[in-house]
C-alpha cells in the first residue's frame, strides 16, 4: 500500500465559524492504481488532497488524522523532511495552473528549478527539461516562453511535465481538466494514463463522476465532507449503494439513451453547521425518521472492495 489516510478531519476556522471541510475520512492508494474523488462542489475533495500534500491552506487545520506515505505520516514531518518527497515522491497539478506557475519566469528556469532543487545538475536539468515538454507534446522553444503566452491546455501540459521529472510515486491531480474544451481535456488525461502506465499512482478529484468512470480503478465518492462511498469502478457504477452515487450517476445526461436527466434536489449543507445523523438525509428519497436524522453512519465494507456510509445501503428500506 502506498498511502493510508486514517481518520482524517479538517476544520477551517472562518470569521462566521467553523467549516467542517472534511470529517473521518479513511481510505487507501495502492501502488499504481488511479483512484477518483467524486462529489459535488464542497463536499470536501480539495481540502483531503491538500491534506494529503500537507498543503491545507490557512484558516483550515487537520484537526486530527494520519496521512501514512510509504511508512511515514506526511502530518508528522519537519519542513526540510516534507521538501524532500514533495515534488519528487508525490506531487500535485491544480485545477488553474497558473496558481503553481510563476508569472514573472519562463516555463524553462521553472522546470529547471523544480529538479535543481532535488539535487540534478543545471544543465541535465535543462536537457531533460525538453525532452520532458516534447514528452507533453509541446515543443522545446516553450522553454523560453513566460506562462501566460501559452494557452490554458498548454500551462496545464507544463504542470504534468513538471510532475513527470521524478516519475512521483503519487500524482494528485485536482480537477486538472475542468478549464479545458474536450479534447484538450481528454489529452490531459492521456498523458496521467501514460504516467500511471509507468507506476504513478493517480489521484484524480472531479465533480463529473462520467470522467471517473473511464480511466479509473477505484471511485470514492464525497458528500458534505465525508467519505460516503468508495469501491470499484464497476461496483459504483452498476451497485451503487449510497442513494447520493445514484443521484450523481442519474445526474449525468446519457446521450445513447430516452434515460431523463435528475438533478439532486436541494442543496449541499452548511458545513459549518452540518445535519445531524446522516448528512445527506434531508436530500435522500429513502431517509427514515429516527435513524436517518439521529445516527450517522459509519463507513463499512458491505462485498469485498464496496464501502458504503448508509443505513439503507440500496436502499433496504421497505424490509
Ligand atoms: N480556505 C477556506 N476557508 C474557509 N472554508 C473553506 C476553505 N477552503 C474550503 N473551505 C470549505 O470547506 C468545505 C470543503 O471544500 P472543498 O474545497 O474541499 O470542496 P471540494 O469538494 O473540493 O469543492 P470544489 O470542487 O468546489 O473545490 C466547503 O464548505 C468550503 O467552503
Amino acid at each position: 500500500m502506498l498511502l493510508e489516510v486514517r481518520n482524517l478531519s479538517v476544520y477551517y476556522y472562518t470569521l462566521s465559524g467553523v467549516v467542517k471541510g472534511a470529517e473521518g475520512v479513511s481510505f487507501n492508494v495502492e501502488e499504481g492504481e488511479w483512484i477518483t474523488f467524486v462529489g459535488e462542489s464542497g463536499s470536501g475533495k480539495s481540502t483531503v488532497a491538500h491534506a494529503v500534500m500537507n498543503l491545507v491552506p490557512s484558516p483550515g487545520k487537520v484537526v486530527s488524522g494520519e496521512v501514512i506515505f510509504e511508512g511515514k505520516d506526511i502530518l508528522k514531518l519537519s519542513k526540510e523532511e516534507l521538501r524532500q518527497i514533495r515534488g519528487k515522491e508525490m506531487t500535485m497539478v491544480f485545477q488553474d495552473p497558473m496558481t503553481s506557475l510563476d508569472p514573472l519566469r519562463t516555463i524553462g528556469d521553472q522546470m529547471i528549478e523544480a529538479m535543481t532543487v532535488h539535487g540534478v545538475p543545471e544543465d541535465e536539468a535543462r536537457e531533460r527539461a525538453k525532452e520532458l515538454l516534447q514528452r507533453v507534446n509541446l515543443p522545446p522553444d516553450r522553454l523560453d516562453y513566460y506562462p501566460h503566452q501559452l494557452s490554458g491546455g498548454q500551462r496545464q501540459r507544463v504542470s504534468i511535465a513538471i510532475a513527470m521529472a521524478f516519475r512521483p510515486k503519487l500524482l494528485i491531480a485536482d480537477e486538472p481538466t475542468t478549464a479545458l474544451d474536450v479534447i484538450v481535456q481528454d489529452s490531459i488525461m492521456d498523458l496521467l494514463d501514460e504516467m500511471k502506465a509507468e507506476g504513478t499512482s493517480i489521484y484524480f478529484v472531479t465533480h463529473d463522476i462520467s470522467l471517473a468512470v473511464e480511466r479509473s480503478d477505484r471511485i470514492a465518492v464525497m458528500y458534505a465532507g465525508k467519505l460516503v462511498e468508495l469501491g470499484t469502478v464497476e461496483q459504483i457504477v452498476e451497485n451503487p449503494l449510497h442513494p447520493y452515487t445514484k443521484a450523481l450517476i442519474e445526474a449525468v445526461p446519457d446521450l445513447w439513451s430516452e434515460r431523463p436527466v435528475k438533478a439532486i434536489p436541494g442543496y449541499p449543507p452548511d458545513l459549518r453547521n452540518p445535519p445531524k445523523g446522516c448528512r445527506f438525509h434531508p436530500r435522500c428519497p429513502l431517509a427514515k425518521a429516527g435513524i436517518c436524522d439521529a445516527e450517522e453512519p459509519e463507513l463499512r465494507e458491505v462485498e469485498r472492495y464496496h464501502f458504503v456510509a448508509c443505513h439503507f445501503p440500496g436502499g433496504a428500506k421497505d424490509e
